[in-house]
């Protein structure tokens, strides 16, 4: 980089510009942005590396010199008080070091303080209140001039529309959509045949660029307030002031905490990037601010960001790669299943080279080809997925994808009912199907029968030792020991890890059974519900439903498995075999919060969200997402949201985390 010449840096800046400016006008203008925000900041970094080497090139026009953005020309315009700015970004630890190295740098003074805050993933907007009324809305637009949204955001329940302080205020905060709320937008849009949203930031970005406030109403959009721009009466001295203040008045704030120098900012950073998936919405990093405001003035900002504020950046969630092959895999129901064969990208800490594509809906749907470029996106655990096509990169080379008509395991017709998204193979005794309804019941989370994998499956399978796996109860050791790569010592293993799986409680057993849709928190759910297998099958469809968590499609399944004789049938060989096939007494002691039904919100220190919801279920309880009048408790967190409100209004019993904890603690003990 450094012997690069003058006449190619210069090309290379404009071909770099060019690049942004476009993917600007896509991501602001447009809200259809064409690659990832990783790859935009990528573009970004690499201008201003090659800015600083030439500085002479650097021009007023440069991307690097301005806040990107436009500004539509449906919206009457508004123009700003103070001018919007973004904020540089660093992405480890190193860059926010060298971040307070530069405030060290630019100031005599010595002891200051960081505020980190949650960087949520939505669209800025300032927000104007007079005369303790909401008066004002408008989106940042290009950083000086904004879009009048001020409707749309009547529409927003966080927003409180009266205020106690009758002074003239303006502030900034955050419009987004939660994850959930995000996931029944798109539900529905694909039911109306409409384009999926690409993110939760493009959708709250969309909705509010909707010139009918009902649209807007009709997406449930929340607000975070970060920031005071201006107040008429009141002087602050610090950041943390302002929250405080803002918070006594009603507003719904962004998470912050305190920390005293740049190594804790760095803790918290890092502490946050294994969090972040236990938020209900979207953080693309934190934002690392100073606390005091006199020292922000005295700092001051360049044309693009202030220099007292910096955003640190997670690892990409979203990356582009490119098609290579769509395969069908084949699952224990014996649906197939396509999956895009991706060229490797790192994503979120991890190689990434395949993605689900769900059914052959779904590859209509988002004309999905073989060689396209596609964006490829990856949330928590969940299997990586294809989020879209970028039509764009098409050179006419590119395949369409066509369901075959015959299973690729054992070549029998394959049969899409009709009204039904997934394509299945007829032949009940399909190999492949045999092969993954064992591997489910043997898995970590099922039966948790070690040493039994799918290579000694296909062996068993293959010598017909066994047709299913009630029968791996029946096999004996010498029936192991002349198998491939066996012998003595692990076949003795094996048939002791087969014996031991015996005593698996009672909801690993129902989840074993590879009940379609049942899943390992329906299972659990059953399991607190009948205390016995006969009982399960027993339960009517109706009475089924009445279970919170249980619906129409998980109970019409467990009807039609029982229904089945070959099922019955693997039952009564399982209890043949020992399998505890009932609650046990030892299972039920520990159900201290039994019926109770507990909903959390906002964000907890010490534990995930699945971690809580895991601890309730463990104890017999049921963690649930909305409040109402049956909620037993509300948990709340740092900035509870909505649920809040709600749970006050309707006298539920709210507890802290630490009451929570608490609860867990005494009720053990007993
Ligand atoms: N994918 C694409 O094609 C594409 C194109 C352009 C921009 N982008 C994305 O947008 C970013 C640049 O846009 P930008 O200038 O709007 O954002 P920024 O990343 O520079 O950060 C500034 C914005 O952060 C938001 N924010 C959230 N929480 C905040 C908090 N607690 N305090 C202060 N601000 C907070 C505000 O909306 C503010 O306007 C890029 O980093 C990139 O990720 C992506
Ligand atoms: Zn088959």
């Amino acid at each position: 980089m450094n012997n690069l010449n003058k006449e190619k840096a210069k090309k290379k800046i404009a071909a770099l510009r060019e690049k942004i400016r476009e993917a600007e006008y896509r991501y602001f203008v447009l809200d259809d942005p064409q690659i990832s925000d990783a790859e935009f900041d990528k573009l970004m970094q690499d201008l201003i590396k090659l800015e600083n080497q030439f500085p002479e090139l650097i021009t007023a026009d440069s991307p690097t010199q301005r806040v990107g953005g436009e500004v539509l020309d449906e919206f009457e315009k508004v123009e700003h008080s103070t001018e919007m700015l973004s904020l540089d970004n660093s992405f480890n630890a190193e860059e926010l070091r060298d971040f307070e190295q530069r405030i060290a740098k630019n100031t005599a003074q010595k002891d200051y303080q960081f505020v980190v805050e949650h960087k949520i993933d939505g669209l800025s907007a300032v927000i104007r209140y007079q005369d303790g009324s909401f008066q004002l809305g408008a989106t940042r637009g290009n950083g000086e001039v904004g879009e009048n949204i001020t409707e749309n955001m009547k529409t927003i329940r966080s927003l409180p529309l009266k205020i106690k302080d009758k002074a003239e205020l303006e502030l900034r905060g955050e419009i987004y959509l939660s994850k959930s709320e995000f996931e029944r937008i798109n539900q529905q849009r694909l039911e109306n045949d409409e384009k999926a949203f690409a993110n939760p930031r493009n959708a709250a970005a969309g909705s509010m660029r909707q010139l009918d406030s009902k649209i807007a109403a009709s997406r449930r959009l929340s607000i975070l307030i970060y920031d005071l721009i201006s107040h008429s009466e009141k002087e602050f001295a610090t950041h943390l002031e302002v929250f405080f203040y803002l918070k006594e008045q009603g507003f719904n704030v962004n998470w912050h905490k305190k920390a005293a120098g740049i190594e804790e900012v760095i803790e918290i950073c890092q502490e946050w990037e294994e969090k972040r998936e236990s938020l209900d919405f979207e953080i693309d990093g934190l934002v690392v601010k100073i606390n005091d405001l006199a020292l922000r003035e005295e700092l001051g900002s360049t044309a693009r960001s202030p220099r007292w504020a910096i955003a640190y950046k997670f690892p990409a969630q979203q990356k582009t790669s490119r098609v290579k092959d769509i395969e069908i895999s084949l699952g224990r129901t014996g649906a197939l299943t396509p999956t895009a064969v991706l060229e490797a990208v790192e994503l979120a800490g991890s190689t990434v080279s395949r993605a689900t594509l769900h059914n052959e809906d779904e590859i209509k749907r988002k004309d999905i080809r073989i060689g396209d470029t596609v964006l490829v996106q990856k949330a928590g655990d969940v299997i990586p997925e294809v989020v879209k096509v970028i039509k764009e990169k098409r050179d006419g080379s590119e395949k369409e994808f066509e369901m075959p008509e015959h299973c690729p395991v054992c070549g029998s017709k394959v049969k899409r009912p009709e009204g039904e998204a997934v394509t299945r193979c007829t032949n009940i005794s399909c190999p492949a199907q045999r092969k993954e309804k064992i591997l489910h019941f043997v898995s970590r989370d099922a039966m948790n029968i070690e040493g039994v994998g799918p290579a000694l499956i296909d062996q068993l399978l293959e010598h017909q030792l066994i047709d299913d796996y009630a029968d791996l109860y029946f096999l004996k050791q010498h029936h192991l020991k002349d198998l491939e790569r066996m012998g003595e010592k692990s076949s003795q293993n094996v048939t002791e890890a087969i014996r031991a799986s015996k005593d698996r409680e009672f909801f690993r057993v129902i989840y074993a059974l590879g009940i379609r849709h049942v899943g390992l928190g329906a299972a659990r759910t059953l399991s607190n519900n009948y205390s016995s297998i006969e009982q399960l099958r027993a339960a009517s469809s109706q009475e089924l439903e009445e279970i919170d968590e249980i619906g129409p499609v998980i109970a019409d399944s467990i009807i039609n498995f029982f229904a089945e004789k070959q099922n019955r049938d693997l039952i009564s060989r399982l209890k043949q075999a020992g399998i505890n096939l009932s609650r046990e007494e030892s299972e039920e002691k520990e159900e201290f919060l039994a019926g109770l039904k507990f909903v959390f919100t906002g964000s907890l220190n010490d534990f995930t969200r699945s971690e809580v919801k895991d601890l309730v279920e463990k104890a017999g309880g049921r963690s649930v997402s909305a409040v109402s009048s049956k909620t037993d408790y509300l948990v709340i967190g740092d900035n509870p949201g909505s649920k809040y409100q709600k749970a006050q209004e309707l006298g539920i019993e709210i507890l802290t985390e630490s009451e929570f904890k608490q609860l867990l603690e005494n009720k053990e003990e007993k």
